[in-house]
């Protein structure tokens, strides 16, 4: 088994996302330009040491069932690797949490990252990551792999498996040059259990079909003709039925829809994700009160990241 040595660290970064993008529904993700980043350390002494700034400070907790030691702890077992018996986390969180924006798959993603770096740290490897094992874990522990994917890979990322328990697979594409997209974040939070709760167990084979023409849509324009990005993001899926969970948020989707705007809910909501081609940022913020947060992160070209601070074997030193 594996051995982790005390004195290696990592930094992890990975970027939020948005899941779904209308006809998408737990496929589709497209990756946002906003960042947590994690520095983990094994210690020589016993126990979990997390400190964290940013979104979700004064909420997420201090112990081993914070999400990104519940996933380091998880990727370890996988790997075969004795789990450090002292951890010490310094996160600096930019992804809001429970607003649709992907933050407990950015959380998961850092974790099994900084799980597979530390063990490369500790082996003198100087690889990045395994983004395929990393893809196929995050999806697995959170429960869908269309944010986790888009965390993984960065760009636009359309995710399939051949069953409901099967592995998960990922092809990345890269979105239009023109494509924004706008977030708006209102302050109220919905878990993503809930929101899936609300879900119907079937739906009418006509619906379906409606959804998987316009999903195929979506792709095409999303990365070569977005002028049909209005018709590419209507679905019959989801977003009704949690209707009742975020009507001020459906209230904004259909009155920026109305005047020609690409808006979706992002995720399992409440934020507001707007696809767009034109800087109509003034016009968009005009349907959104001023309790809204109005968001431009920009789509990164790259997903998560990881550097190395100390370099291993027996003697680990610090890197400049
Ligand atoms: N950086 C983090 N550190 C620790 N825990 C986190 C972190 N980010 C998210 N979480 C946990 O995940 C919860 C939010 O997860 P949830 O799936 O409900 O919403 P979301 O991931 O923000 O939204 P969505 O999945 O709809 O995009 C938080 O309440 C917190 O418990
Ligand atoms: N596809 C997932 C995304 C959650 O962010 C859902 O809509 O429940």
């Amino acid at each position: 088994m594996g051995e982790l040595l005390a004195g290696s660290s990592v930094q992890v970064r990975v970027p939020a996302s948005s899941a779904n993008l209308g006809p998408g529904f737990d496929s589709v993700g497209l990756a946002l330009g906003l960042w947590d980043t994690c520095v983990a350390t094994i210690t020589d002494e016993p126990g979990v040491q997390i400190d964290v700034e940013g979104e979700g400070a004064d909420e997420v907790p201090r112990d081993a069932s914070h999400l990104v030691v519940r996933t380091m702890l998880r990727a370890w077992e996988e790997l075969g690797v004795q789990p450090a018996s002292g951890l010490h986390l310094q996160c600096r969180n930019e992804v809001p949490h429970g607003r649709g924006l992907g933050s407990s798959a950015t959380a998961i993603v850092t974790g099994v990252v900084a799980a597979q770096a530390l063990h490369d740290v500790c082996r003198g490897v100087t690889d990045q990551p395994d983004l395929t094992f990393t893809n196929d874990l995050a999806a697995q522990l959170e429960g869908h792999p269309d944010n986790s994917s888009a965390s993984v890979y960065g760009g636009l990322t359309l995710s399939w498996s051949d069953s409901p328990d099967g592995g998960t697979q990922t092809l990345r594409l890269q979105p239009h040059p023109e494509v924004r997209a706008l977030v708006l974040v209102p302050g109220a939070q919905l878990s993503t259990a809930k929101a899936r709760s609300v879900l119907p167990t079937h739906i009418r084979h006509g619906d379906a079909a409606l959804n998987s023409a316009r999903a195929a849509l979506l792709v095409q324009a999303m990365t070569s003709h977005p002028a049909y990005l209005l018709a590419a993001t209507r679905e019959w899926l989801h977003q009704e039925a949690r209707r009742e969970s975020f009507v001020a948020s459906m209230a904004v989707v259909d009155s920026l829809r109305s005047n020609g705007h690409a808006a979706v809910i992002s995720g399992a909501g409440p934020s507001v994700l707007v696809l767009t081609t034109r800087d109509h940022s003034a016009d968009i913020t005009a349907h959104v009160g001023d309790a809204w947060r109005v968001l431009d992160p920009g789509v990164p070209a790259t997903g998560a990241q990881v550097r190395h601070l100390t370099h291993g074997g027996d003697n680990l030193r610090r890197l400049d």
